[in-house]
């Protein structure tokens, strides 16, 4: 039997998408939310990708500089400096397709260049150059929802309706890469998760997030240990919110989301065993 189940090509790396893959979170940075400092150097960050696909991790998300809101802004040379050599070591080390976190098509480029084979933009290629950057590289590109900036985004977050202005930022975003030259094949979309958003429209996103397959395209969901886990489970340090995030993370699976944007892979993978094996029993005939 023919396998027509999505899989996106990363730069020689297919990714399949049978089912909700594990996308393991490696910030080289000092000052992220959630583990800034613990990889900042590259011989710890290369150290932790390992762990990670050890863990069970489908993929790895190299990030150098934070997103959180108030976070430094990081120069492209130090940005280039804390991610191409962790890059190239993991493209050396793995066989996992390997994903750049950035939003400067300098770093797209440098990080295509190291190995990597998809990008992950937060800014859904916005800045200048980044979707002709991204048509050139020809790899996956993930077009993320962002209500304002990261600096401010958060201050007051106001929708009429969140899943209809996502969806509508995400449709013209789509059309915008392809209009640029890159295929829908290589298209991945997020919903953006603490990216502008309260609590709620964090929830209601969530509980709608089947709406947004009609794109066609993979939606990937990251939640981990962000602060509206915190704020429903009522556990402060980001370090504490591993469950909370493995259970949104399931529903995300469960509506559809395909790639899963996590810290704590081996948890998260322990999760879809479960889910799979209750998801592989066949319905009952219906007569
Ligand atoms: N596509 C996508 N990329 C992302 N990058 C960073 C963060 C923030 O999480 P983290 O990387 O852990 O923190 P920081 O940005 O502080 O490094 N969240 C997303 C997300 O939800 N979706």
């Amino acid at each position: 039997m023919f396998d027509t189940s999505p899989q996106l090509d990363c730069g020689g790396r297919v990714l399949r998408l049978d089912r909700p893959r594990v996308m393991g979170i490696v910030n080289v940075t000092p000052d992220s939310f959630s583990d800034g400092g613990a990889h900042d150097n590259t011989e710890a960050a290369v150290a932790h990708g390992l762990q990670l696909v050890a863990e069970g991790a489908d993929l790895l998300d190299i990030g150098g500089e934070s997103t959180r809101p108030g976070a430094a802004p990081v120069p492209l040379e130090e940005e280039l400096r804390r991610v191409v050599p962790v890059i190239e070591q993991l493209a050396r080390q793995t066989q996992v397709p390997i994903s750049i976190d950035t939003f400067k098509p300098e770093v797209m480029r440098a990080a295509v260049a190291a190995g990597a084979g998809m990008i992950n933009d937060i800014h859904a290629l916005r800045q200048d150059g980044a979707l002709a950057a991204a048509a050139e590289l020809g790899v996956p590109v993930v077009l993320m929802h962002m209500q304002g900036e990261p600096g401010s985004m958060q201050d007051t977050p106001h929708y009429d309706d969140v899943v209809a202005e996502v969806h509508r930022f995400l449709v013209d975003r789509m059309f915008s890469a392809e209009m640029a030259g890159i295929a829908k094949k290589n298209l991945v979309i997020d919903l953006g998760f603490g990216f502008g958003k309260t609590t709620d429209h964090n929830m209601i996103l969530l509980a709608r997030s089947a709406r947004f397959l009609e794109l066609g395209v993979p939606m990937l969901a990251g939640l981990s240990r962000k602060r509206s886990i915190g704020e429903l489970t009522g556990r402060e340090a980001p370090r504490e919110r591993v469950a909370g995030s493995v259970a949104a993370h399931l529903i995300a699976a469960q509506r559809g989301a395909t790639i899963l944007r996590v810290h704590d892979v081996a948890p998260t993978v322990d999760a879809l065993k479960v889910w799979a094996a209750v998801d592989a029993v066949p319905m009952p005939r219906v007569d």
